[in-house]
């Protein structure tokens, strides 16, 4: 049995960092995921381990199920809600523990975090929810077809073997379409697409086994995994706002402040072009240094944070107008919108969050009439360029790519995380091997 779970990054199209101290922020999901398979171990692999396969980067880690339960004795607590918890002091040392034997190369000391991410999700989850344990529906169903038989039985070979440990045995695989560290938000859609699967396991989702192909949750599953994914999200970020893991669980464009949000299908129709600086940087650093300039000058940054909350605020209010609104054109909201994401970065620069390369894309957009900003936690990573409607792309795409940037253009607004389900199954009573949903 195999589940997959993959969950897109997302755009910031104003409001980040001011967002992380209570102003409004937009947001809106782009079509490149990271994608996780999770597969628990079969008495046939003879594997009593958790494996963790980074494919992008080439790395393989694994703990032997008896060192993880060592570092997480059972807990006699009952949860008493479903509500995640965060993770304690105790729990991130024994998850440091855990990270530490690992030798990461230190080029890509950075996934660390992802590491530890993926630890305190997986050991949490597992602690946490009971794992499901019900008959297939297709039992129930007067024709009992021979596929109905091989699913049904599937499931249960699978549901007993969940059931005899805590910690199961299981490999999980991640590879994603989003630039690691680039202002996408690759650390909210690796904690939201692994938080589903996880998740899908439990008594606390019902899925559709008979579904071929992508299947979204239900909403108040999906509250949970955005829940769980926020956690995540702290380890790795130290103080989210909760916008990245909101805007991939959910999908489409939110307008979103301290922790609520509107979800809004734009009547506008957005064109963006991304252009990746390819300086890295690392988004818990780049928050830290708001939060300090905050502490030194305490006023001058509230009035900054208030002038972004505007801008986000009127950014929603132009995205939710009717697309037939004869009082703004589509040439006079592209207009709005451009000046407010320039106003925006005005705002980012007077935060500390500017680069060199940023200012760069900036200049070079500028040449072509095209308003920019920088997108995620800045420092480098990636910018946004309003594209306005016929506008052509081709050159001032070659110019900043002459630069040595990498530019390219991503669907915003569709859908948020989404599953699909895998069943194998080795019958020997049937000489060949049958293969079930694959
Ligand atoms: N596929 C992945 N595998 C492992 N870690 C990941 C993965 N995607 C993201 N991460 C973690 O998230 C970090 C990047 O997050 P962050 O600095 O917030 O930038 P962004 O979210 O904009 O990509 C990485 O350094 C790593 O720790
Ligand atoms: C800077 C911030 O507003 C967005 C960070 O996005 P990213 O990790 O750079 O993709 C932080 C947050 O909202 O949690
Ligand atoms: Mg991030």
């Amino acid at each position: 049995m195999e589940v997959k779970a993959r969950a897109p990054g997302k755009i910031i199209l104003s409001g980040e960092h001011a967002v992380v101290h209570g102003s409004t922020a937009v947001a809106a999901s782009i079509n490149l995921y990271t994608y996780v398979t999770l597969r628990f171990s079969t008495p046939s692999d003879d594997q009593d381990s958790l494996k963790l396969v980074l494919k992008d980067e080439g790395l393989e880690f694994s703990w032997p199920t008896n060192r993880i339960k060592q570092e997480f004795p059972e807990s006699s607590a009952e949860p008493q809600s479903p509500a995640p918890p965060s993770c304690s002091v105790e729990s991130a040392k024994s998850i440091a523990s855990l990270v530490e034997g690992l030798n990461i190369p230190e080029a890509k000391i950075a996934i660390a975090s992802g590491v530890s991410a993926f630890l305190w999700l997986y050991t949490s989850i597992h602690g946490y929810y009971s794992y499901k344990f019900e008959i297939s529906e297709m039992f129930k169903q007067p024709r009992v077809t021979l596929r109905s038989l091989i699913i049904a039985s599937c499931e249960l070979f699978f549901l007993i073997s969940l059931c005899l440990c805590r910690f199961k045995p299981a490999t999980v695989s991640f590879t994603s379409e989003l630039p690691m560290g680039s202002g996408l938000g690759s650390s909210a859609s690796f904690c939201v697409a692994l938080a589903a699967a996880l998740l899908a396991c439990t008594d606390f989702v019902s899925l559709d086994l008979k579904q071929q192909g992508w299947q979204s949750f239900q909403e108040k599953q999906l509250d949970l995994v955005n829940k769980w994914a926020f956690e995540g999200e702290k380890i790795i970020h130290g103080k989210p706002s909760g916008i990245d893991n909101s805007v991939s669980a959910y999908g489409n464009i939110i307008s979103f402040k301290s922790g609520s949000m509107t979800h809004m299908k734009a009547n506008t129709l957005l064109k963006m072009l991304i252009t990746n600086t390819k300086v890295g940087r690392n988004t818990k650093a780049l928050v830290a240094g708001v939060s300090e300039r905050m502490l030194r000058h305490p006023d001058a940054m509230a009035f900054v944070f208030s002038a972004v909350d505007s801008i986000s605020q009127e950014l929603t209010l132009i995205l939710q107008s009717p697309a037939s609104d004869d009082v703004l054109s589509v040439t006079e909201k592209e207009e709005k919108i451009g000046e407010l994401m320039e106003m925006n970065q005005g705002l980012l620069q007077s935060m500390g969050v500017s680069h060199v390369t940023i200012e760069t894309v900036l200049r070079t957009t500028l040449k072509y009439k095209l308003a920019s900003k920088l997108t995620g936690a800045g420092g480098g990573g990636c910018v946004l360029t309003l594209l306005p409607t016929c506008f052509v792309v081709e050159k001032v795409v070659a110019e900043l790519e002459s630069c040595g940037f990498q530019c390219f253009t991503a669907e915003i607004g569709g859908k948020g995380v989404e599953l699909t389900l895998r069943c194998h199954l080795d019958l020997s009573l049937l000489s060949g091997r049958i293969t079930v949903g694959d």
